[in-house]
């Protein structure tokens, strides 16, 4: 296993709506420490570089965030956008072969686990395989798991024509399956229920 930080790049995606939870999930503290901060000190443990793709960065700017940078989001014309298409754009600016993409509403994200998985990153030889992620019964979990920078125009390609699915996009390419020891870990908190689970 290694746990080289600077052979991985991590991105956030925080540009939701958080319509179901009623305000903006990023800022919610939990534990004392808001969202977006948690999910972002978990990813500076696994990579050097740490980017933020949102559209509103100044919402931010009170966070206590050392060594991340911001990607600003530009709307499609048009287009709701999404989380495809602010992973593209982060992607667009990334430089080494994987990235980590998690969702900024993963509170019981652990270290040790993204870590690991980094570790086996050097061991995906066949270069058709484009991502690196848990597989559940309903498809990938596309917000917590490895991209490899080659998908780049693969992604482009997808988006042009339209897509917005992360699930559709994937049917289209090969992906590698994530060892999921700790189920709990891909807690997602969508509602103020989840909250009071958190
Ligand atoms: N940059 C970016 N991130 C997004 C966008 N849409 C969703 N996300 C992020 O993707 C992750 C998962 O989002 P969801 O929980 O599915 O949706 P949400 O829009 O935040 O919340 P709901 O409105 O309740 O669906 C979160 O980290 C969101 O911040 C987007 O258009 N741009
Ligand atoms: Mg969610």
């Amino acid at each position: 296993m290694t746990n080289d930080c600077s052979k991985l790049t991590a991105i956030v995606l925080a540009g939701g709506k958080s319509s179901r939870m009623g305000e903006d999930k990023a800022l919610i503290p939990i534990q004392g420490v808001p969202l977006l901060q948690r999910v972002c000190g978990i990813a500076q443990g696994c990579a050097d570089t740490v980017y933020i793709v949102t559209p509103w960065p100044e919402r931010y700017q009170n966070l206590l965030l050392p060594n991340c940078q911001f990607i600003r989001e530009v709307p499609l014309s048009g287009d709701t956008g999404g989380p495809l298409v602010g992973f593209a754009q982060g992607l667009a600016q990334v430089k080494t072969d994987w990235v980590l993409l998690l969702a900024c509403d993963l509170p019981k994200l652990r270290v040790e686990v993204l870590q690991d998985w980094a570790g086996k990153l050097d061991s995906v030889g066949d270069e058709a395989i484009i991502a690196y992620l848990v597989h559940h019964p309903k498809g990938w979990e596309p917000l917590c798991g490895f991209y490899n920078r080659r998908c780049l125009p693969l992604l482009l390609d997808f988006i042009t024509q339209g897509g917005r699915s992360f699930q559709q996009w994937l049917q289209q390419h090969q992906v590698a399956a994530l060892p999921l020891t700790e189920p709990d870990m891909l807690f997602n908190c969508n509602t103020p229920e989840d909250l009071a689970l958190s």
